[in-house]
């Protein structure tokens, strides 16, 4: 492999409703603009949006290419010389994402990653955790607690069903305002927040 020295890893994380894909976004607007090689892409678990589109909770999206794994997403970057690669959902690829992306890094390419770092039981939630570690930049958001309206680290399942472990990733896992609230540090693990901040959607 040639090394170079260009190549920045990004990392955007926080809990659902924080504006990660809407940031992703921007990024990608602003590398496109300047005319950068850019390519953006989405975990094929993630089915809740239109088949070929990163979108984010407040409808804003951008065309994206779907895999399901991290082999794919090298298959899919080929020896391709990309300025920008975007990834979305990073927590659904796991720790195989880690070696991945330091090795396309590595290339000179930078490399921004937007995923949850918290899962739905108050859990660090891999692999956002060791990116956070290992990258040049790190933008941690918060959403609005559904409860108090304060910052909201965590989030928090409001449907009652069986689920498998909050840390891995499942198909079942996947959702949004229908199976989710943001909920701040205090708020975290109490049930009820129905409508409390009726504002946000
Ligand atoms: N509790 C909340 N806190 C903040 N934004 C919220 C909340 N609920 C819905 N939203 C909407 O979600 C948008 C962010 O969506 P998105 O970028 O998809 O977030 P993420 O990728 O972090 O889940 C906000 O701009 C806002 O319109
Ligand atoms: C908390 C939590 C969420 N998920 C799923 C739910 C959604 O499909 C995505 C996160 O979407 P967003 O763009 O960040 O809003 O992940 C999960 O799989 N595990 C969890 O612990
Ligand atoms: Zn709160």
């Amino acid at each position: 492999m040639l090394k170079n020295p260009n190549g920045r890893l990004q990392v955007v994380c926080g809990p659902m409703f924080a504006g990660k894909s809407e940031e992703l976004l921007r990024r990608v607007r602003r590398a496109q603009l300047a005319g950068l090689a850019v390519e953006v892409v989405n975990h094929a678990l993630d089915d809740r949006h239109a088949a070929g589109r990163v979108a984010s909770h407040s409808g804003l999206s951008i065309a994206s290419r779907s895999v399901p794994d991290v082999r794919s997403l090298v298959g899919l970057v080929g020896d391709r010389e990309l300025d920008l690669l975007a990834i979305d959902e990073a927590q659904f690829f796991g720790t195989e994402l880690v070696p991945a992306v330091s090795r396309l890094v590595l290339t000179g390419m930078s490399v921004v990653v937007a995923g949850l770092c918290v899962t739905f039981d108050g859990r660090p939630f891999e692999p956002l955790p060791s990116l956070m570690a290992l990258a040049e930049d790190v933008t941690k958001l918060t959403a609005v607690c559904a409860v108090c309206g304060q910052d909201a680290a965590f989030h928090q399942r409001v449907v009652a069903d069986e689920v498998a472990d909050a840390s891995v990733a499942a198909p079942e896992h996947v959702g949004g305002i229908e199976s989710y609230q943001a909920r701040c540090r205090l708020h975290f693990g109490e049930q009820g927040g129905g409508s409390e901040v009726s504002s946000l959607g």
